[in-house]
């Protein structure tokens, strides 16, 4: 078995995180990616969507890809959770001896500072996406994938486009945006 895990806060999921997944499903050699909602990313203080939210229009978008699972291992911690925790998780539930971990180049920047990191890159090979084909310093010693989707969840959260949502879960948003429960 070899997996990939796509981590993320997904404040909201948007059509780069989808274009990630299928990019890493044709160029990986990955028997399943599991998609990871955190509750609260270790570096940041708060959210705009509720965790059990994030997770079910997660659910939502890729409910038709047959090799996707979404764990919610992180949210149902209700606390922060740190990467290494979820990957020695993972790697015992999928009895896997391969795992990729699916990283955005801006994350590479504070990647020293992850929880037990030397033990993590043990565990894992980061796979970096860059957005339209930049390419720093940092990204020359990783396996990359090229997404060429200009569009961050912080975008989302001040204008809420909704070309940038994921057909499946518009309505959802719409909802939302109108103050109804999901
Ligand atoms: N358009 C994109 N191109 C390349 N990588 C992306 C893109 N959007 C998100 N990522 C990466 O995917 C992972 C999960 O994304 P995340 O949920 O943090 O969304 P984000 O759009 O980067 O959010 P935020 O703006 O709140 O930081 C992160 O590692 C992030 O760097
Ligand atoms: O484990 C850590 O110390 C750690 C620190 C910062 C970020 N992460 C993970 O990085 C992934 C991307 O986070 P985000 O918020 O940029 O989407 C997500 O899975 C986080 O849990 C992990």
């Amino acid at each position: 078995m070899r997996i990939a895990i796509f981590g993320g806060s997904f404040d909201p999921v948007h059509i780069g995180h989808k274009a990630i997944v299928k990019t890493a499903l044709s160029e990986l050699n990955i028997d399943k990616l599991i998609v990871v909602p955190t509750y609260l990313n270790p570096f940041k203080k708060s959210f705009y969507l509720k965790p059990q939210t994030r997770l079910k229009l997660l659910k939502k978008v890729f409910n038709n890809f047959e090799k996707v699972d979404i764990c919610d291992y992180e949210v149902n911690k209700e606390k922060l959770s740190y990467s290494f925790d979820t990957v020695s998780y993972l790697k015992k539930l999928y009895s896997t001896n391969k795992i990729y971990f699916i990283l955005g180049e801006d994350n590479l920047k504070n990647l020293d500072k992850w929880y037990k990191i030397e033990e993590l890159k043990t565990l894992v090979e980061f796979v970096v996406v860059t957005r339209n084909g930049f390419k720093s310093k940092r990204t020359e010693k990783f396996k990359i994938l090229d997404i060429d989707i200009n569009i961050s969840s912080s975008l989302l959260r001040e204008n809420m486009n909704l070309d940038y949502i994921p057909i499946e879960i518009k309505n959802d948003i719409l909802n939302i945006r109108k103050g109804k429960s999901f």
